[in-house]
């Protein structure tokens, strides 16, 4: 064993006491044979607390063995950090390799001291000893090793965390959309509801677009017959077809709404009258199309339309009184039929 000079053994615990007696291969610790050697030809150095030996990212050239205290090793970002003791050795990749980039910043954590190598002492210490310094190589590398494979499996865990967040996420945005559809949605007939009707002209006033140009207000005649008559199912059913005709009329600029109970409307992106009329008789067409199967029970029932073209600049209540002043015209005159909203023709 190497002699100390006092200044080395002034902490006062003995540093061969500290020796590990360990050969296991995997150890990354020095035996006191190895500890002895390199202490021999290295030079001994003492270090405070908080005294930093180098910086990740540095260049390094020597490796260090701990003869007394400990050094914190910080691999930086989320990597977990190492506190290294006494026979513990660190930042050999830099003396074996020679002008390594430092992994970690490698910080005393106490008071210390450390066993210093540069490359000619390592030299010296491979003459002197090769089969123990063969011993040592292999376990540094196996510690190389040991070290990369932890970091993969880490960054296999942590990719693994982010695919899961990542699924998480987009279930997550899924059931937004999905919930946001629903609370836009009809859920019998699968149309608009008021509450999504609300929403688009909200966002096409938002965006600076006229949100329609015709509105049509669509009502079943004595529906509640159907309800009493047949019962609740069928009943849906007639809504249904109702729905069904408004949703294959309704092109990508329209939107057709069930407002509630048997009442529907279409908002026509068109503002020509023509445009507007074309609707309305595919409506019809189609109403006495399906009642004509004469279905028990019935498939469809007779509808009142109340029609009008809208003032873009109008808001919706406006719309409505409109559409729905004609729509009480075509049920007071018996149901099963159009009216028309007609502007008031200026007095002269
Ligand atoms: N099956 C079914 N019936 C509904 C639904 N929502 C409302 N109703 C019924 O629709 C009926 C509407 O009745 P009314 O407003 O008197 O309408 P109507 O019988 O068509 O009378 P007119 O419009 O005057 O011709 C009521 O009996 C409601 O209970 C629904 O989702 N499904």
């Amino acid at each position: 064993m190497k002699q100390y000079s006092a200044a080395e053994q002034d902490s006062g615990q003995s540093i061969t006491s500290t020796l590990a007696p360990s050969l296991d291969i995997a150890s990354t610790t020095l035996t006191s044979e190895e500890f002895d050697l390199f202490a021999e030809l290295g030079r001994m150095r003492r270090v405070d607390a908080g005294q930093v030996l180098f910086r990740r990212g540095e260049l390094g050239t020597t490796m260090f063995v701990i003869a007394q205290g400990s050094v914190d090793l910080d691999f930086g970002d989320d990597l977990v950090s190492k506190r290294l003791g006494p026979c513990e050795f660190f930042g050999e990749l830099g003396l074996l390799m020679g002008d390594h980039a430092r992994s970690a910043d490698a910080i005393a954590a106490t008071e210390g001291l450390l066993v210093e190598l540069r490359h000619e002492e390592f030299q010296r210490l491979v003459d002197r000893d090769p089969a123990r310094v063969s011993h040592f190589l292999r376990r540094a590398i196996m510690r190389v090793v040991g070290n990369e494979q932890s970091l993969i499996r880490r960054l296999r865990r942590r990719n693994y965390d982010l695919q899961a967040a990542l699924d998480n996420l987009r279930t997550t945005t899924h059931r937004l959309n999905r919930t946001e559809e629903l609370i836009r949605t009809d859920e019998l007939t699968g149309l608009y509801n008021r509450r999504g009707l609300a929403l688009f002209l909200q966002e096409s006033r938002s965006v600076g677009a006229t949100p329609g140009g015709g509105l049509l207000l669509i009502d079943c005649d004595s529906f509640k017959q159907i309800n009493d008559e047949y019962g609740h199912a069928a009943g849906d059913r007639v809504l249904q077809s109702v729905a069904s005709i408004l949703r294959s009329v309704a092109g990508p600029y329209d939107l057709a709404c069930r407002l509630g109970g048997d009442e529907f409307c279409l908002l026509v992106a068109s503002d020509r009258h023509e445009d507007v009329a074309r609707y309305v008789e595919y409506i019809t067409g189609s109403v006495q199309s399906l009642t004509a199967m004469r279905q028990e029970p019935p498939l469809i029932c007779p509808v009142s339309i109340g029609a009008c073209l809208i003032d873009p600049d109008g808001d919706w209540d406006h719309w409505y009184a409109l559409a729905d002043s004609a729509l009480y015209s075509a049920k007071r005159d018996g149901g099963d039929r159009v009216h028309w909203h007609e502007p008031a023709t200026a007095q002269t």
